[in-house]
């Protein structure tokens, strides 16, 4: 079929598509659908285009600007250009540029890439699988928190006539595959072929960020509803408003191109990174000439930077005194626009109000005004302390327990935030914990003993504190044991709450008793963890050593701990590492009653070795500040624990330790919930995935 000559507008596409998709029309939704898209893209092809060749077009006063007022000089060009895009944009489109207008709620939608969502069940619908998994992939990439998504990416993988090259992004921005290719041959130290992808990845990115900068020039977007008949601008602010809008949207597409789709948070310093990178690489490949020119561009970020500064001086004399070396052009003509703007926003937050997210880190510090400074100063002055504090505290040594010791600290493991306490449990509570494990593996109440999710040699079991609770209920465990887990738990948070944050209090976000069993016999040759390296609140990324502190990572997890129960099993260590995570800084071995804890950020990567014989348990502990975010599961368990010693109209035993076990109950009444309450909420490790779906239509067919 011949394209369409005129567009038709992209979010009635979408809504007749989504129609016929709950009508289960699959051939005329995928239709719609692929049309809304291609409508989508029409329409942002020609206001890229538009914005383009209209500020290119010549005034029409005839007469030199400078003849004129300023006033005039510069409203000359406004109508003009108004014009120009009215026509253009009429022109591409076939229809007035105001029927093309979306809902906020649709441009969202198409900048999530939901079209694909509903694309990819047509597709499947209608046999196509080749088209299925592309939209489904295209889908994923930019939201790998979803987890219905997941599970389907996990069937397309399993099914036998899928080809691999269908796994493709099409929507795939070509800076990023240049990048990551460049960055996987300069980390492989082949400078030849990193010199090429660099020098291609920062090509394209110079040109998606002039695509999104012509995009910023849509409509004044009103932050806030505001009574009609006031507070309406006059001319001079509403100019300003609109255009310091603007200024701000082009300042924040350096952040947009630097960010990975499916990603929140951008890679810092992502064009003058490229220079450096680049300045290496030429240097390295012996083309000096070309190393100069990056470092002189890169010196127009950071002017005062010393190790490219002694570069440059090697250049020079490499290259001889009479070559002179210039920076780029492009760049200077990035880095002269990008400060006129910025001054112009600083100047509109100090003189008009609002504030600026400066999405660079080069910006000279004499552009920002100092009230700004000043408050900037302040919220890291408030950080630093926090974290003297902690190391202040660290030093105090013993901690307000009786008998428990602190066997290793931060600088004994040679990291922040990071300690070992042991006898924080006795033997036979460890007994008792790993009792109720057993017993909990025998009830077969939907919980059984998996494969583990990190490694096909091991067996994986887990029990949250509101599943034992229930078993408790149901006589499948002793209650008593599951209120040890209760309490063991508890002790862990006062201990690492007192040691690392006292005052500020940590809530629980997510307890897990859980075993990691070899599996006999396949242990031979067997080269992988029990636990890949990882960071509890970040996605760690070890080739760009960084960690991205967003979904599906926990983020608001601040602190870890691991409380052991066994150590009669092979292998299991734990051990830290650097940010590359394969240089080890600390190891810890596993026993009863050994308590690690840590901080759940980036300084903190850390794995487990291969268990290859025996069964190894721990209580799994993480913490957070943010109340919002406590363990509900945990508040559950509670209520059913007060509920039985009610009943009982005994406590429940806080002298639990060398009780009689033999005498369990079977008929422990059961909660309205008993069985079908929410059970066991699968943590999902390795990198720390957070479930978080936002299922939108049943999936029925799969
Ligand atoms: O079991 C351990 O020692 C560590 C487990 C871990 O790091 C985790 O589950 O996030
Ligand atoms: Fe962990």
């Amino acid at each position: 079929t011949s394209p369409p000559s005129r567009l038709a507008p992209y979010d009635l596409l979408y809504a007749d598509g989504v129609r016929a998709y709950f009508a289960r029309d699959w051939g005329r939704a995928a239709e719609l659908l692929q049309r809304s898209l291609h409508s989508y893209a029409g329409l942002r092809a020609a206001r890229r285009s538009c914005r383009a060749s209209c500020r290119r077009e010549a005034a029409f006063l005839g007469d030199p600007p400078a003849a004129r007022p300023w006033e005039a000089a510069l409203f000359e060009r406004v109508l003009q250009r108004a014009d120009c895009l009215q026509h253009c944009l009429g022109g591409r489109l076939g229809a007035a540029p105001s029927a093309h207008r979306a809902s906020l709620a649709v441009r969202r939608d198409f900048e999530q890439r939901e079209p694909y969502n509903y694309l990819q069940v047509a597709f499947f619908q209608l046999k196509k699988l080749d088209q299925a998994v592309s939209a489904a992939h295209t889908f994923f990439v930019a939201n790998p928190q979803h987890l219905q998504m997941r599970e389907d990416m996990e069937k397309y993988r399993r099914m036998s006539g899928v080809k691999a090259d269908n796994f493709r992004d099409l929507e795939a921005a070509p800076h990023w595959e240049a990048y990551e290719a460049g960055m996987q041959h300069y980390n492989a130290d082949e400078y030849l072929q990193a010199v090429d992808r660099l020098e291609e990845s920062l090509r394209e990115a110079l040109s998606a960020l002039e695509e999104c900068r012509a995009l910023c020039e849509g409509p004044l977007e009103e932050e806030e509803e505001e009574e009609e008949e006031e507070m309406q601008p006059g001319l001079y602010e509403a100019i300003a408003a609109h255009y310091i809008q603007v200024l701000k949207c082009r300042q924040q597409c350096v952040l947009d191109i630097a960010t990975k789709p499916g990603r929140i948070s951008a890679t810092e310093d992502f064009i003058p990174s490229h220079l450096d990178l680049l300045q290496f690489a030429y240097d390295q490949v012996g083309n000096q000439a070309l190393a100069a020119e990056c470092a002189a561009s890169y010196l127009l970020f950071y002017p005062t930077d010393e190790p490219v500064l002694e570069k440059m001086k090697q250049y020079q004399t490499e290259l001889g005194e009479d070559t002179t070396v210039t920076a780029r052009e492009n760049i200077h003509h990035y880095v002269q626009r990008s400060l006129m703007e910025k001054k112009l926003i600083y100047y509109a937050v100090e003189h008009l109000g609002g504030t600026f997210n400066d999405p660079d880190l080069w910006t000279p510090d004499e552009l920002i005004p100092e009230s700004l400074k000043q408050k900037y100063r302040e919220d890291q002055e408030k950080q630093k302390q926090e974290t003297l504090d902690v190391e202040e505290r660290e030093k105090r040594g013993p901690l307000p327990f009786e008998g428990i010791t602190v066997t290793m600290d931060s600088r004994q493991m040679n990291g922040t935030h990071r300690v070992v306490f042991d006898r924080v449990l006795t033997e036979s509570e460890c007994k008792d914990l790993l009792r109720l494990t057993k017993a909990a593996a025998g009830t077969g109440d939907g919980y059984r003993a998996r494969r583990s999710p990190h490694t096909p040699h091991e067996r994986f079991e887990g029990l949250t504190v509101l599943k034992a609770t229930q078993l408790a209920q149901n006589g499948d465990v002793d209650w008593r044991d599951a209120k040890l887990l209760l309490q063991a738990s508890e002790k862990s948070r006062k201990i690492i709450e007192s040691y690392f944050t006292p005052g500020k209090k940590l809530h629980f976000s997510f307890t897990h008793l859980v075993c990691r069993t070899a599996v006999e016999e396949e242990q031979e040759g067997r080269m992988d963890l029990s636990h890949p390296v990882h960071a509890d609140n970040c996605l760690l990324d070890p080739e760009g050593k960084e960690c991205w502190k967003e979904p599906p990572a926990y983020v608001y997890r601040d602190y870890s701990g691991i409380l052991y129960l066994n150590d009669d099993f092979q292998g299991g260590g734990l051990f830290f590492t650097e940010m590359d995570a394969v240089t080890v800084t600390a190891k810890v071995r596993p026993k009863c009653g050994r308590l690690v804890a840590f901080s759940s950020g980036k300084e903190n990567p850390h794995g487990v070795r291969a268990v290859s014989r025996g069964r190894r348990c721990a209580i799994a502990l993480w913490y957070t500040h943010s109340q919002e975010h406590a363990e509900q599961e945990r508040v559950k368990a509670e209520e059913l624990m007060e509920q039985r010693a009610t009943e009982q109209n005994q406590p429940e035993g806080e002298e639990y330790q060398g009780a009689d076990h033999s005498s369990r109950s079977s008929s422990e009444p059961l909660a309205p919930d008993g069985r079908a309450g929410p059970v066991s909420r699968r943590h999902k490790p390795g990198s720390d995935r957070r479930q978080q779906p936002k299922q939108t239509r049943a999936r029925d067919e799969f």
